[in-house]
């Protein structure tokens, strides 16, 4: 039997302030899974993102990646987890301004030590697939911000994550590249066999999920439409 990839379990977070985001908070993210997690702005949907990547520490409970539990690991291990293991798209699209959009894309597996001829290759394709191979050559500044949206998923899929962590993936994008964005990062996570963490406001999106729930001060809850 496969292991799930991701497991969470009475996770709770409190701000510095005191106030509670979330408490007791279960999930399981089995291999092929898409999970869309929907709430009001504020509830803490990201926070729980950078929870799960190991860059925001839960006050209690425990996270399980890919079968290793983030508390048990120090920080070199935490970083080599993220830099294996997830493939992120966040708001923020961390894209490197003085590197092209190739070397951007091949950013991750240049970080696992592929050679860099074999990793470029490999970003050309992704560039290919987000509708971006004729501007592999181009800088981040020549582009727009859903162009940007585009270029960070390639990068989040490029190395092939066991887990990805959209938030907000299709946050930038006209609504018929959303729904090719959407349709990619769903291929990407059924043919491999990894799963998604995809957060957002968007209906649209989150129905191209297999499960969506809602994240309440009091845990995550099934949700409809
Ligand atoms: N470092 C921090 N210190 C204090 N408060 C914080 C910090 N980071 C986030 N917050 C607060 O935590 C709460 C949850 O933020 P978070 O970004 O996780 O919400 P969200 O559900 O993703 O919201 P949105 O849908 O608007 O993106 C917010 O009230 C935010 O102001």
């Amino acid at each position: 039997m496969r292991e799930d990839v991701l497991r969470l379990t009475a996770v709770s977070k409190s701000l510095p302030g005191g106030r509670r985001l979330f408490e007791g908070l279960d999930l399981v993210l089995a291999a092929g899974e898409q999970v869309a997690i929907r709430g009001e702005s504020g509830v803490g949907k990201s926070t729980l993102l950078n929870i799960v990547a190991g860059l925001d520490a839960a006050d209690s409970g425990e996270i399980m990646v890919a079968g290793r539990n983030l508390a048990g690991l120090d920080e070199t291990e935490r970083t080599v987890i993220r830099r294996d293991k997830i493939g992120f798209v966040f708001q923020a699209f961390h894209i490197l301004p003085y590197l092209d959009l190739a070397q951007n894309v091949a950013f991750p597996l240049i970080l696992q030590k592929i050679p860099r001829s074999k990793a470029i290759a490999r970003a050309g394709e992704l560039l290919d697939a987000v509708g971006l191979g004729e501007r592999r050559r181009s800088y981040p500044k020549e582009l727009s911000g859903g162009e940007l949206q585009r270029v960070a998923i390639a990068r989040a899929l490029v190395h092939e994550p066991a887990l990805i962590l959209a938030d907000e993936p299709t946050g930038n994008l006209d609504p018929d590249t959303a729904e090719q964005i959407m349709a990619l990062l769903g291929r990407s996570v059924k043919q491999r066999g990894a799963a998604m963490l995809l957060v957002t406001h968007s209906p649209t999106a989150a129905a191209t999920a297999d499960r969506q729930l809602l994240l309440t001060p009091h845990g995550l809850v099934p949700a409809h439409g």
